[in-house]
């Protein structure tokens, strides 16, 4: 329950919707509250005239009587009428007030939870999955929403109307209140454990049902390759197998169902019955008339919805705690990624690594030892090496991804820690190795999130990627879509439109890591001699496996093992004869093959 403190600051901002919620719901209450008076008196009066009326039976005076009694009725039920218009309205207001407060925190949580997801480090997101990081954002904040809204509205609904029936009740016969709200507690108690059950079994419905869908868009998302491999019979089996715990689920929760109204319909009839026997008794005695026992039949049922509702309010609160916790988990994650100086100055590109050791702090693997690096402002430099040597490393930590374990990373002489992250990776042109790319246009992509972005820019940027002429063969051209709605493009294709992603933004530092795997050789010089052009007086460093893409820049550093073991020009390391001789001789002969 501790958790739910959380969210005292949204109904703090929107504190007038509580209030007026709380006065609308007292009107709205009490408007339901006279016609059952009203209802007494227009029984009462039947009654007590009713004798009388059959007195003057035969005389003229009998039909008088007969007039104003009819017109005394018709008022009764005009009135009465208004009432539930009033009250109607009434509560029209009260759902206006407290539902779209629920609605306002709902938006405000969900950005809060989103901004802050924004501010983890990668390594948060290496820990956990996008599923729970979706059904936190999603499925939690709608729970917590259940709570600031219908929750709320009808705990307070129950809350006044128990003040005003109870206490109205009181005014009338004690000892009629008492035994009328005997089965009461009983209902609230048997609708609470009902709806609980109810509550976990359909949690099973839902972690079943999402783990459904994970496995449908799974194998449609795979479906080349269980078509390429004859699959699909198994893959039916493996449905049919989780379909069918999902049906069994479900009608384990049909069970529980089922005994919901027919308990419900019980406690109320109990407590009708109790109303006629101790209410006819007390007529008997004189303490009583016909009247107020129908009020009293119109107050429990006016008060059964609202202590039904008590006991799914409760399980609701109950299960909003839980989600909210589960948010303020992530809420209280703090980046470890902090900049005390907050510098923001443009860069001029120089990187120096001094004696850095890095250790992934997810999977405890050292990627980086000892190492030392300088890369002069306007240089570029090939990082060679064997997988898993710690290249993408080092660019994970020239982007500020991840701070070393030991050592500094100085930028322009000045440490790394002390830039204003934001405005430092804005310098920073960085194509990953495994290229991610929107379901938006071309001209998004590579825009991307950059609206005064000139066209001109983005076009530039095309053609230094080489994919100007591919851009031109589709039909919608930069228009054209990407993802799942739209085009599917090749490997190289997608390379290089990251590429284009990151040279539009005019970087001072640009870092390819490995993202000319999938381009012909020929593509690939075209594309390095466009950027020797546009990264002319900015710093480079090109991440490959191949020494094709080494051979243009000015020196070439070969890692293994997370250590630097030869540096130097192209020229110079042929003549070393070293590892990169070796690995150039290498793919030189592939190629030739
Ligand atoms: N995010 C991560 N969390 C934990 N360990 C990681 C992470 N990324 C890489 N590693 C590990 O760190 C080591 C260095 O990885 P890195 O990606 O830097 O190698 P690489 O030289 O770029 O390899 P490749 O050429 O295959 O991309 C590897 O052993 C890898 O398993």
């Amino acid at each position: 329950m501790k958790a739910l403190k959380y969210l005292n600051q949204y109904l703090l901002k929107y504190k007038w919707y509580l209030i007026l919620g709380i006065i609308f719901t007292v009107i709205s209450n009490l408007f339901g509250i006279i016609p059952a008076q009203l209802v007494r008196y227009a029984l009462d009066l039947v009654i007590d005239t009713l004798d009388i009326y059959y007195l003057f039976s035969g005389s003229v005076l009998q039909s008088k009587m007969y007039d104003i009694f009819a017109f005394s009725i018709l008022l009764y039920g005009l009135l009465i009428l208004a009432m539930a218009l009033l009250k109607g309205i009434f509560l029209f207001l009260v759902r206006q007030t407290i539902i779209v407060m629920s609605r306002h925190i709902e938006f405000d949580l969900k950005n809060d939870v989103y901004q802050h997801y924004q501010t983890l480090p990668t390594s948060f997101f290496r820990q956990h999955s996008t599923g729970d990081l979706m059904a936190r954002i999603s499925e939690d904040v709608s729970n917590v929403r259940i709570y600031v809204g219908p929750a709320l509205m009808y705990g307070i609904n129950l809350i006044v109307l128990f003040i005003l029936v109870i206490s109205y009740m009181l005014t009338v016969n004690v000892k009629l209140t008492f035994y009328v709200l005997l089965p009461l507690p009983l209902l609230s108690i048997s609708v609470y454990i009902v709806n609980s059950m109810i509550m976990k079994r359909s949690q099973e419905i839902q972690k079943q049902l999402s783990g459904l869908s994970t496995y449908v868009q799974e194998a449609f998302s795979g479906i080349r390759v269980i078509k390429s491999f004859v699959q699909e019979k198994h893959s039916f089996t493996n449905f049919k197998n989780e379909a069918e715990d999902f049906k069994n689920k479900s009608l384990k929760l049909t069970k529980v169902d089922s005994f919901f109204f027919p308990i419900i319909l019980l406690l109320i009839g109990l407590s009708n019955i109790l109303i006629i026997y101790v209410g006819g008794k007390e007529i008997i005695n004189g303490n009583l008339t016909p009247g107020n026992i129908t009020e009293f039949i119109l107050y429990v049922n006016m008060l059964t919805w609202p202590v039904m509702a008590l006991g799914w309010t409760t399980s609701q609160i109950q299960r909003a705690a839980s989600s909210q916790q589960r948010i303020n988990e992530f809420l209280d994650v703090k980046t470890t990624l902090v900049s005390e100086k907050n510098i923001v100055h443009p860069l001029d590109g120089s990187i120096t690594f001094k004696n850095i050791n890095f250790i992934y702090p997810d999977s405890g693997i050292q990627a980086l030892e000892n190492f030392d690096l300088t890369v002069k402002k306007g240089e570029t430099v090939a990082i060679l090496g064997t997988t898993g040597s710690g290249k993408s490393t080092l660019a994970h930590l020239i982007c500020r991804l991840y701070d070393p374990t030991e050592g500094e990373i100085l930028i322009d002489n000045l440490p790394l820690k002390d830039y204003n992250i934001q405005e430092y990776r804005r310098q920073i042109g960085y194509v990953p190795q495994d290229v991610f790319l929107f379901s938006d246009s071309i001209e998004n992509n590579v825009r991307f999130g950059t609206t005064d972005m000139p066209f001109e820019r983005i076009e530039q940027a095309v053609k230094d990627a080489d994919l100007y002429n591919n851009i031109k063969n589709f039909p919608l051209g930069y228009g054209t879509m990407l993802g799942e709605r739209g085009i599917t493009l090749s490997g190289g294709q997608k390379q290089r439109l990251s590429i284009a992603r990151a040279i539009a933004r005019d970087p001072k530092i640009l870092i390819l890591d490995d993202c000319l795997s999938a381009v012909d050789t020929n593509t690939e010089n075209i594309i390095l001699n466009n950027l020797k052009r546009i990264m002319d007086q900015r710093t480079s460093i090109i991440i490959s496996h191949r020494v094709s893409s080494a051979k243009l820049a000015d020196r070439i550093v070969v890692l293994d093992d997370g250590k630097i073991i030869e540096q130097g020009t192209h020229q110079e390391l042929i003549n070393k004869n070293g590892s990169y001789k070796e690995l150039y001789d290498k793919q030189l002969m592939a190629e030739e093959v």
